[in-house]
């Protein structure tokens, strides 16, 4: 069995006092509950950078500036491969906010838990805790 393969482009947004902007996957989407970087599937016609611009309008509400590809990895799931491209946000238009009526928080970098992550962000996640990125 080949399974599906999708390319999801991500923003992290982060404020000047090194908050993180997330957002909560809704109930009835692959990786429920978890939280999440607001982004979404890179469509044909489009670059990773002008899909999370487009991303992050539709969900955030917020027009990104010269998001920053930072990290590119490709996760396999039970049932998907995923291919993520992880861009920083570090200047916007707008405030962003959760558009689609999900739930959203900004939280310091320090105090992000992996666990919270669908598995994929491991390590971006820890990255952000330690001050890396
Ligand atoms: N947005 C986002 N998706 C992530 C992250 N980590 C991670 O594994 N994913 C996975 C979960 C989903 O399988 C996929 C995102 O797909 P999605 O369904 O939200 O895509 P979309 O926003 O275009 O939504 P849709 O309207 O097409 O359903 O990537 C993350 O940090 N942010
Ligand atoms: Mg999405």
């Amino acid at each position: 069995m080949t399974l599906k393969k999708i390319t999801i482009s991500v923003g992290i947004i982060r404020n000047s006092q090194n908050e993180i902007f997330i957002t909560q996957r809704d109930a009835s989407s692959h990786m429920a509950g978890f939280w999440e970087f607001p982004g979404g599937k890179v469509e044909a016609d489009e670059t990773p950078c002008e899909a999370v611009v487009r991303e992050l309008q539709e969900e955030t509400g917020i027009v990104a500036e010269r998001p920053v590809l930072i990290k590119s990895l490709e996760h396999i799931f039970p049932d998907r491969v995923i291919i993520l491209h992880f861009h920083l946000v570090e200047k916007w238009q707008g405030e962003p906010y959760g558009k689609e009526g999900q739930p959203m928080r900004w939280l310091p970098q320090s105090e992000l838990k992996p666990e919270d992550f669908p598995p994929a962000n491991e390590s971006i996640v820890k990255a952000l805790i330690s001050g890396e990125i």
